[in-house]
């Protein structure tokens, strides 16, 4: 469970986030959404502790992260996995070595790295790729590696900033695929930024809207499931010159 209890955050005198109070339970997927400049990254990197709150408790599966000190907060951080819109690989190292990061900063025992790198990427489904540099990979690719390496340490939490928002829409409905199967088959809480309202009505099960720094609403969602969108160049045509849906 991911507890958020009165929390702020100033730059300056600006307030990016103000008195926020949110509980995210486990195996939820909890959409975070709202206009640019709502706060909705900086209240996700608070969950981390990327950015460090000016007040308020942030508690991680009972663990209070606000009270850590730096080794301390090195090894919760091990249970919270995230990525990015950009996915923030090392383009000079293979795919295999960017997952592999991951562990030997955790320490996992050197025997077992090449075994987990692979199980991770088969997960993916870019075992192939391992040897691979990321200027070699699709967004989309990349993306999964960044999946891949954030799941290495096995995270009972995987934050997601923006992850789709530099993809294309069939792209981006692999990458939320993916994200569900880590939702549904390991059972990761996941919190995902996105200023999409189809991607969070896609795959969340709740969202929370954020205005001025501040929680607007918190509501329970059906997910609608994940799109496919046809493109055949036709569709593309069609969206041209008629504005239709797409459809030939
Ligand atoms: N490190 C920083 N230093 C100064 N101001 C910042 C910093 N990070 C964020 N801000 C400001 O805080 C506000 C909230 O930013 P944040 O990135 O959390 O918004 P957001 O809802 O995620 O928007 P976007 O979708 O545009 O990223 C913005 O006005 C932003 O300029």
């Amino acid at each position: 469970m991911i507890q958020l209890q009165q929390i702020s955050k100033k730059f300056g005198t600006f307030e990016a986030v103000q008195n926020v109070t949110l509980t995210i339970e486990n195996g939820e997927i909890h959409g975070l959404i709202g206009a640019s400049g709502a706060g909705k990254s900086t209240l996700l990197r608070l969950m981390n502790l990327l950015e460090v709150p000016d007040c308020g408790a942030v508690i991680i599966n009972g663990q209070q992260l606000t009270e850590l000190n730096s080794t301390q907060l090195r090894e919760a951080r091990k249970s919270i996995g995230m990525i990015f819109q950009h996915f923030h690989l090392v383009a000079n190292k293979t795919v295999f070595a960017n997952v592999e990061i991951a562990l030997s900063l955790a320490n996992y025992p050197k025997q077992l790295r090449q075994a987990r790198v692979l199980e991770c990427l088969k997960f993916v489904g870019l075992e192939q790729f391992a040897q691979q540099y990321p200027a070699q990979l699709s967004g989309g690719q990349k993306q999964r590696v960044a999946i891949a390496r954030a799941l290495a340490n096995e995270p009972a939490v995987l934050l997601c900033d923006e992850p789709t928002s530099a993809l294309d829409t069939n792209t981006s409905a692999e990458i939320l695929r993916v994200l569900q199967k880590v939702n549904e088959t390991l059972g990761v809480t996941i919190v995902l930024v996105s200023h999409e309202l189809d991607v969070v009505k896609s795959i969340c099960h709740r969202a929370t809207v954020m205005d001025a720094g501040q929680i607007y609403e918190t509501v329970d969602l059906v997910p609608t499931g994940i799109k496919e969108t046809d493109h055949h160049p036709q569709s593309f045509v069609n969206q041209l010159v008629k504005g239709g849906d797409g459809h030939a």
